[in-house]
């Protein structure tokens, strides 16, 4: 076998990564053996892309600190990388726009290495997809009322696919069979169940962090590090933001 009949993809995971955790980072292993145990597809990278300060979530710090942790976690990773344009806009940015900009860059990079022959590149973009990863409780924050703007559920689901990983409390299969629109594109909804189940969420760290508790092994030890030497995450960070309405439903219930 050569390979060259599989589909490339590049996996993006956007969220808070406040901070990143190991599970953040188990979710592209996990990603990527699934997929290419279809014998359909090559994962070639995975990026991180942090939300901006904008988002407006209740303890959310601030993005160079959760930028910087990224950045440390993935320096042992010889696929996945962490990508600053999102966390820098300064207003949010919708999902939808955060792939579109992404699908961008690849195709626009995809064709700078291989600029001469375009009959070729033309056929090399059929095989290259981006593919949106998350947990379950973003698929399923789907449901939220005006949380996400049906049309980009449509875009990043209909359009670009999404892998989705597991969690407690969460079923994802039952969610997309409850949905008529979800069931629409069920091809393109990758569900991976994580059998050795693992629920670090990064509020139980930050709880842990307050309290003084360890969380060695939760995290990579430069990110326990970071925190420390930058005293990050106390009482009054967790305060951040509280009773602010979060970006995307400020946006979707505006009165224009
Ligand atoms: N234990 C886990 N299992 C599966 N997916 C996870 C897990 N932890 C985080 N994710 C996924 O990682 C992405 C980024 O999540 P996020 O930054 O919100 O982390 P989190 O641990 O859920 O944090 P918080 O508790 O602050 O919401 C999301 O798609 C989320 O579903
Ligand atoms: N309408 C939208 O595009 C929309 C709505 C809610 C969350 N999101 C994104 O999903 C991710 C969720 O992160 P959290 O689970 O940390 O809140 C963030 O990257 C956020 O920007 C997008
Ligand atoms: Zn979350």
């Amino acid at each position: 076998m050569d390979g060259q009949h599989l589909t490339k993809v590049v996996l993006l995971a956007c969220g808070s990564f406040n901070p990143i955790t190991n599970m953040h980072l188990r979710m592209f292993e996990l990603a990527r053996d699934h997929l290419e145990d279809t014998g359909q597809y090559r994962v070639v990278k995975g990026i991180i892309s942090p939300v901006g300060d904008a988002y407006k979530k209740k303890g959310l710090i601030e993005a160079r600190h959760r930028l910087e942790m990224a950045r440390l976690s993935t320096d042992s990773s010889d696929w996945i990388t962490v990508d600053p344009w999102e966390s820098v806009q300064p207003e949010w940015v919708e999902t939808a726009k955060v792939v579109r900009h992404y699908y961008k860059e690849m195709l626009e990079a995809e064709q700078n290495t291989d600029d001469v022959d375009t009959v070729k590149y033309a056929k090399k973009r059929h095989g290259l997809q981006l593919m949106f990863l998350c947990g379950a409780d973003v698929l399923e924050s789907f449901g939220v009322p005006n949380l996400w703007k049906q049309e980009d559920i449509d875009e990043i689901v209909g359009r670009y696919g999404m892998v989705c990983i597991t969690r407690s409390g969460n079923d994802p299969h039952k969610f997309i069979h409850q949905s008529d629109k979800l069931w629409q594109y069920r091809q393109n909804i990758h569900v991976v169940c994580e059998w050795v189940t693992n629920e670090i969420s990064a509020t139980q760290v930050r709880r842990s962090l307050r309290r003084g508790r360890s969380v060695r092994y939760l995290l990579p030890d430069g990110v326990v590090h970071y925190i420390q030497e930058h005293a990050l995450y106390s009482a009054e960070s967790e305060q951040r933001n509280a009773g602010v309405v979060l970006a995307p439903i400020q946006k979707n219930t505006e009165v224009s």
